[in-house]
């Protein structure tokens, strides 16, 4: 399945991607452009994340990457919280795209190291998750220096993806037997 996980800049993209891929902690630099790995922490679904640097100037890219995609991984800084509402602003620039229709969700509340993180409940609340009625989401505390909340994130990806596969091979079936 097709990944792209997006976010705001110095949210943890890039080091979420490598800790999972290689589970190592990389010194990273902003992104420019994109890195792509394909993992499989998960039994029976290889994931090809794509991270795109999240920086303002480049974020009008992020649009190239939503054709084909199967899941959003959305990282939040919980600890950035003057940020939180130009987070909330460029996630539902993304979910308005037409190709994010049938699209769910993984919200990644990272960073939750810090003191004064905030809760992941508090950060779906600041980002108004509980409004989208139709898309299924989940939100995932998560530190990606250690690891903490990844393997969960993916693992909530596979599974939200896998009941999005199988409930519009329902609605083939229903439409055959018309
Ligand atoms: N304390 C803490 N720091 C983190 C965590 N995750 C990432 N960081 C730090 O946050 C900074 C930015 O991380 P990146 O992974 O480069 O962020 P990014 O989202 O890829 O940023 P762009 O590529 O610019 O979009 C780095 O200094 C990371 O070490 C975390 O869970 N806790
Ligand atoms: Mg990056």
């Amino acid at each position: 399945a097709n990944i792209v996980m997006l976010g705001l800049d110095s949210s943890g993209k890039t080091t979420i991607l490598y800790k999972i891929k290689l589970n190592e902690t990389v010194k990273t630099l902003p992104t420019v452009g994109f890195n792509v790995e394909t993992v499989g922490p998960i039994k029976g679904i290889s994931l090809t994340v794509w991270d795109i640097g999240g920086q303002e100037k480049i974020r009008r890219l992020w649009q190239h990457y939503l054709k084909n995609t199967d899941g959003l991984i959305y990282v939040v800084d919980s600890n950035d919280k003057d940020r939180l509402c130009e987070a909330r602003e460029e996630l539902y620039g993304i979910l308005n795209s037409a190709n994010m229709r049938n699209v769910p969700v993984v919200v990644i509340a990272n960073k939750q190291d810090m003191p004064d993180a905030l809760d992941p409940s508090i950060v779906a609340g600041c980002l108004n998750l509980d409004r989208m009625k139709k898309r299924k989401w989940k939100i995932q505390g998560a530190c990606a220096k250690t690891g903490t909340g990844l393997f969960e994130s993916m693992k909530a990806m596979s599974e939200l993806i896998k009941s999005y596969k199988n409930e519009s091979l329902l609605e083939e079936n229903t439409n055959q037997c018309k």
